[in-house]
């Protein structure tokens, strides 16, 4: 037998493909497949790094592979060879691919995981509890206020009420969160029994600012001026969590040597309500690992923005979900259906934005639209507010790197003496720097190359050494900020934990992170910030912060972001999602650092991955799910 070690035809491997699709093509051959399937499955392989959980074989180019569409006849001689099965092969003797009749092909594991997610999906729907509620609660909750602005909040909570699975949508400043918590105390409303409640984010930084903003969310509802939360209301309100903040690898108990969860079917997370925030981050293999190890009998809420860009690792399944569970298609809009109490949807988007900064909605919204011209009306409406920059070559981008290295360099914070700050005394100029880094933050699309994150990163710390009078090269010194890139759970330090470098009198240096905040008995007490320390080579894996990639963003929010794009317009990188999530991350303010043509292609390109989790939940959905 040959094992495809033998040479191969000069042309056998397309230019795109990495040393694991050209070792797939040898195995493929190497067992007896036709180099049609090996090269098919190659392309597979590579789609799947991409992102993609099935190759759609009859698309090309339009499926976002290069991949040259196969015919009729190819496409039947895939599905004859014995490494390809079908829908109907049995779970229990896995193939190596899948063919399915629409013309999808699969890795067998990202197959397993669609049919698994999408029947997971399909049961939780179809167990909701019929629960009726009291239009007094929710009038309670909202502080008697039932307008435009609140219309689809009050749905959500409304329409939650004994769901097994809800998604609830929304750009920056919707109220999610504030939603979320309202959505807490209607599901706890009924129970005889305190209920068990579980918050967790995809990334420690989205878990600790979800934390936060359920925190923020208890004292106003408990101090709101006019109507303050009922006295009958106020254990469920404690019984929210808002001091743990768990990662959704913890929430699972991820084990990474063998890369499984330790919670699953068998050994459930014990909690009655799941919360996963940012659920746009959570990928496929993630989302089938959650939908088995959340109890069939407990709730499990997905809450995200759907236009932003998807988890690093294949699927998109929150744009998944939301495609197949949105009430509005085919219909008039959900906002027509707001007010109808009937309605027994389990998705709710919230569009109306809380946040004062309208310019910025105007911006995110024309990026959502893919419309260029209202993106330049808009930008120019927000006047101080946003600026486009254009560069397009390294020089450009040098003279803005070095303008915003010197504001950085003037910010006094990040150089604040640590001296006699203790773990447990943490306050004062730990507090300081740390906000101060959140202020400003430069984001880049890339990360290597001269417009990627390492790349700038260097430069301006090459810039601050000067500035601040630091030898050249020196890795660490006061001010230096650094992000976490790898979860340390010993050391309870998570990938995307932002800390600053500060030194004591003696020249001492500790890098400086925020922690869980102490939770504080007591109604009016705020939770106190918790800050911890560790020494510089202590820490996790981690790089410079400075300048981030947008994917790492994620989760995050900066009072003011520069978004820096590459010039070639013809880079795949450039989306509409890339380009949303980076500008979406600013509070106040924002600059786009980016040529004319690359910001076209950026607002233009929509990023459509291939997948077959939206078929497969409208094939379940058309073989009569009850409404
Ligand atoms: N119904 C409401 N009435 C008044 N203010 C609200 C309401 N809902 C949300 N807000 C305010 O809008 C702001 C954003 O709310 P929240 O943090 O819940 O939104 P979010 O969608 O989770 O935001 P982000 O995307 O920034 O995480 C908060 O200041 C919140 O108090």
């Amino acid at each position: 037998m040959s094992y495809g070690f033998d040479a191969l035809p000069a042309g056998s491997f397309a230019e795109a493909w990495r040393p694991l699709e050209r070792a797939l093509y040898r195995w493929v051959i190497g067992h007896q497949g036709s180099t049609l399937l090996a090269r098919v499955a190659a392309w597979a392989s590579l789609a799947d790094g991409r992102g993609d959980t099935a190759l759609w074989l009859s698309g090309g180019v339009e499926s976002g592979s290069e991949m040259p569409a196969l015919n009729e006849a190819e496409i039947a001689a895939l599905a004859a060879e014995p490494m390809v099965g079908s829908p109907d092969t049995d779970a229990a003797t896995p193939v190596p691919f899948v063919l399915d009749a629409d013309g999808r092909f699969y890795l067998w594991r990202n197959y397993r995981h669609e049919v698994a997610v999408a029947d997971a999906v399909m049961r939780r729907r179809d167990q909701a509890d019929a629960v009726t509620v009291a239009e007094d609660d929710i009038d309670t909750l909202f502080h008697g206020i039932d307008d435009n602005t609140v219309a689809q909040q009050r749905l959500a909570v409304r329409r939650v009420a004994g769901r097994k699975l809800f998604v609830l949508t929304g750009g920056p400043g919707t109220g999610k969160t504030t939603t979320v918590l309202r959505m807490l105390l209607m599901l706890q409303r009924p129970s005889s029994r305190p209920l068990t409640i579980q918050v967790a984010a995809p990334t420690g930084k989205a878990a600790q600012r979800l934390v936060q903003s359920l925190r923020e969310g208890k004292q106003k509802l408990r101090r709101h001026a006019d109507k303050p939360l009922p006295a009958d209301w106020l254990p469920l309100l404690e019984n929210v969590p808002d001091h743990e903040a768990l990662t959704l690898h913890r929430l699972l108990g991820y084990r990474p040597y063998d890369n499984v969860f330790a919670r699953d079917a068998k050994d459930p997370i014990p909690a009655d309500i799941v919360v996963v925030d940012e659920a746009s981050m959570v990928d496929l293999a993630m989302l089938r690992g959650l939908l088995d190890a959340v109890r069939p009998d407990a709730t499990l809420i997905l809450v995200g923005d759907a236009d932003q860009l998807t988890s690093v690792a294949a699927g998109s399944v929150l744009m998944d979900l939301v495609t197949a569970m949105d009430p509005a298609a085919g219909e008039g809009g959900d906002e027509e259906r707001a007010g109808d109490a009937t309605d027994t949807d389990d998705l709710v988007k919230l569009r109306h934005s809380f946040r004062a900064e309208q310019y910025l909605v105007d911006i995110n919204q024309a990026i959502n639209a893919g419309d260029a011209g209202a993106l330049q009306l808009a930008m120019a409406a927000a006047a101080e507010h946003a600026r486009h920059i254009a560069i397009d070559t390294p020089q450009e981008l040098g003279r803005q790197v070095e303008r915003w290295s010197k504001r950085i360099a003037k910010t006094d914070e990040l150089r604040a003496s640590s001296d006699g700050v203790t773990d447990a005394s943490g306050k004062g100029p730990v507090e300081a720097a740390l906000d101060a880094l959140a202020r400003r933050q430069l984001l880049c699309a890339m990360r290597e190359g001269p417009y990627g994150a390492t790349a700038v990163n260097q430069a301006i710390e090459h810039r601050l050494r000067k500035e601040w009078d630091e030898e050249p090269g020196r890795e660490w010194y006061p001010g230096r900020a650094v992000i976490i890139v790898r979860n340390d759970y010993t050391a309870g330090l998570f990938n995307g934990d932002v800390g600053i470098c500060l030194a004591d009198a003696d020249g001492h240096l500790r890098v400086w992170f925020e922690g869980s905040p102490e939770s504080v008995a007591g109604d009016d007490a705020q939770p106190a910030r918790r800050f911890r320390s560790f020494a510089p080579n202590a820490l996790p894996p981690h790089e410079s912060a400075f300048a981030i990639t947008i994917h790492k963003s994620q989760g995050s929010e900066y009072a003011h972001v520069a978004v820096l794009l590459p010039p070639d317009a013809e880079s795949r990188i450039l989306s509409r999602q890339l380009l949303y999530t980076g500008v979406s991350r600013a509070k106040r303010s924002v600059e786009l650092w980016a040529g004319d043509a690359a910001l076209a292609t950026a607002v233009t390109h929509s990023v459509q991955r291939q997948g077959g989790v939206a078929a497969k939940l409208a094939q379940r959905n058309d073989g009569g799910r009850s409404p």
